[in-house]
């Protein structure tokens, strides 16, 4: 499981420490519980706990045996009572994963097994005199990470399609409830235990489960990039929870698991949600191309089926699971894998055409190279590699990180990315929210079916290579001396119209008459008021930092004012609000995540 924002270690600690803020002001991790440790259930059940078996972003996962037997098959869950997901996912439980409902649904679909886990308990219990909720499930076995990692990021074939049968299985399942997953990932599936047990696979982690809308596509800036972030669906990156997100989630990890590497993955631009949601739209604005990049031998059938319809599923359309089924039976019966046992987990000689086998085309740089092919121009601004973070920025991201780092998948751990990664939801608006979270990014236009920001123009065709290395503007920003230094929290995109000109023919000292260009876009990811900080690194007695408020137009204009004053170069801060069409002058947006321009020129 992804661990990277946890504060504490997964190994079940001997003596009890004192609950520490987890990576975020609004969720905490929660106590260590003892072994043998006696939890009391709302229904007066009595449940032992046993050694610690996982620790999530948010919480830690004890086996658990009902007292009075000597079997550990339950887990318990547990987290402090102010944690928002442990909140959502005990509610997502005990309306829609009832036994008898889970059943039911089985009865009717002539299913054998479902990988929809259930409650079997849940309370209340102070820890350390601090007040916790706990859920009891049942226990499972291996997550599919573990396999993952013994077979070098990757699954026999026949087991992908199978696994993806299972979980469009589970998907159905609460899909028919009006609720979706929203966080499908190999940490998220555990094995069954026990006798035929490792034949189904569970979909565990309810912590981002929501309803889906059923009414007009309407961004949610409170929801934005929620989810695991290599996967986070496109609809998801703007805060709408919708079937087809699940199904698109489902496919990412799917493409992952026969040994490709997502092209947001290749490119590192994990840290900025931003960027991996336009590099999604790109790859699923073209899926057939950006597929063939990704299995330069083939694409595998039924990925290709199942990607393509996923793109073109409406945002309220209730996906056709029989479907999308019948495509991975039909590749498991092309490839003679039997839809039944347990799930194989070793990899064996290449079977079709997929990459699956350390295929030449799927090495790192290849991948790299293809996945730079459908990129979006506007994701390879070379401004990525001159600009760094100042300390005292650092500080300031790394408090809005404990604020927004959760989960990291095993890919992003390996690769040491940012914690930035699954985002928690605010707990579901039907029930009191105990620990709400909030992530903003800029407010996007709001679009019939999903929108897609002017500044990440959409290929047309096949998209072509990035003009990164080629523009004028990145040309000059490659020289050395021209840095930005900027807090990391805030993400910074090439944009083809805003633009920061620095005229170096401002300073007083013998300069070089270079000109640096600066196109760029700050997305702020952040319900806050915003500050630029511009800062001009030359001799140390003339560097000059301004700080402009982009709170109220007042304040924008005594910044160029007092510039002038001090005679320092002028700095104009033009901020506009944003739309999705970076049209300034449509009324009505909020103001609180402005695009910004700034401009250095003459005075
Ligand atoms: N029912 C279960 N049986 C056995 N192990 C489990 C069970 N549920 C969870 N685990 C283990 O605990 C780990 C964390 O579980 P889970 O993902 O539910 O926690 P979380 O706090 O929501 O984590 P995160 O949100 O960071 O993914 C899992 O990866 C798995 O190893």
């Amino acid at each position: 499981m992804p661990r990277v924002a946890k504060p504490k270690a997964a190994a079940p600690a001997k003596k009890a420490v004192p609950a520490k803020k987890a990576k975020s002001k609004l969720y905490k991790m929660p106590e260590k519980v003892k072994e043998g440790t006696v939890f009391t259930d709302l229904a007066k059940g009595q449940w032992r706990i046993g050694p610690s078996i996982g620790v999530g972003g948010f919480g830690e996962i004890y086996a658990a045996c009902k007292v009075g037997e000597k079997n550990y098959d339950a887990v318990v869950k547990c987290e402090p009572h102010g944690n928002g997901p442990l909140f959502v996912e005990m509610h997502f439980y005990l309306r829609n994963a009832k036994l008898e409902d889970i059943k039911q649904f089985m009865q009717k679909n002539g299913l054998k097994s479902l990988g929809m886990p259930y409650i079997l308990a849940n309370g209340s219990v102070d820890v350390n005199g601090e007040k916790h909720r706990f859920i009891v499930m049942p226990r499972y076995g291996s997550d599919l990470t573990k396999f993952l990692e013994q077979n070098g990021k990757r699954l026999p074939e026949g087991t992908v399609y199978r696994l993806a049968i299972q979980m469009l299985d589970v998907f159905q399942y609460m899909h028919s409830n009006g609720y979706v997953h929203a966080d499908l990932k190999a940490a998220n599936i555990l094995l069954g235990l026990g006798k035929g047990g490792a034949a189904q696979a569970y979909l565990v982690d309810f912590g981002l489960a929501s309803h889906f809308v059923t009414g007009d596509f309407k961004p949610d800036p409170k929801k934005m990039h929620n989810g695991t972030i290599e996967y986070t669906s496109r609809d998801a990156h703007l805060g709408v929870p919708t079937r087809r997100a699940d199904l698109e989630i489902l496919g990412y990890n799917l493409i992952e698991w026969l040994g490709a590497e997502l092209p947001w993955v290749t490119q590192k631009l994990l840290d900025v949600p931003l960027k991996v949601q336009k590099a999604k739209e790109a790859f699923m604005d073209n899926i057939g191309e950006s597929l063939k990049s990704l299995f330069p031998k083939g694409v595998p059938p039924p990925i290709g089926d199942f990607m393509k319809y996923v793109s073109k599923l409406t945002h309220k359309q209730e996906p056709d699971y029989d479907k999308c089924r019948s495509w991975f039976s039909s590749a498991l019966k092309q490839l003679k894998v039997p839809n039944s046992g347990d799930l194989d987990f070793k990899l064996k000689a290449q079977t079709s055409s997929n990459n699956n086998l350390s295929p030449p085309g799927t090495s790192k740089a290849a991948t790299a190279r293809k996945a730079r092919k459908i990129d979006s121009p506007v994701l390879n601004s070379s401004l990525d590699e001159e600009i760094s973070a100042s300390e005292e920025d650092e500080e300031e991201d790394k408090s809005y990180r404990k604020k927004t780092a959760k989960k990291v998948t095993p890919s992003a751990r390996n690769a040491k990315v940012s914690p930035l990664k699954r985002v928690a939801p605010a707990p579901a608006a039907e029930s009191s929210p105990p620990g709400r979270k909030r992530v903003k990014t800029e407010p996007k236009s709001t679009p019939k079916e999903r929108a897609t920001p002017k500044t990440s123009p959409k290929p047309k065709g096949t998209p072509k290579a990035s003009p990164k290395p080629q523009t004028p503007t990145a040309a000059r920003l490659r020289t050395p001396n021209a840095k930005i230094n900027f807090s990391p929290s805030i993400s910074l995109r090439g944009r083809p119209g805003g633009k920061t000109v620095i005229n170096d023919d401002l300073t007083p000292q013998p300069r070089s008459k270079k000109t640096y260009e600066f196109n760029f876009e700050l997305d702020v990811s952040m319900d806050a008021n915003v500050i630029v900080n511009v800062k001009r690194k030359k001799k140390e007695e003339q560097d000059k930092a301004t700080a402009v408020d982009s709170r109220t137009p007042s304040s924008r204009s005594a910044l160029a004012s007092s510039s002038n004053e001090q005679g320092s170069p002028v700095t104009r801060v033009n901020l506009r609000k944003v739309n999705g069409h970076g049209d300034s002058s449509t009324p009505g947006r909020s103001p609180r995540t402005p695009a910004v321009t700034v401009r250095k020129y003459q005075g």
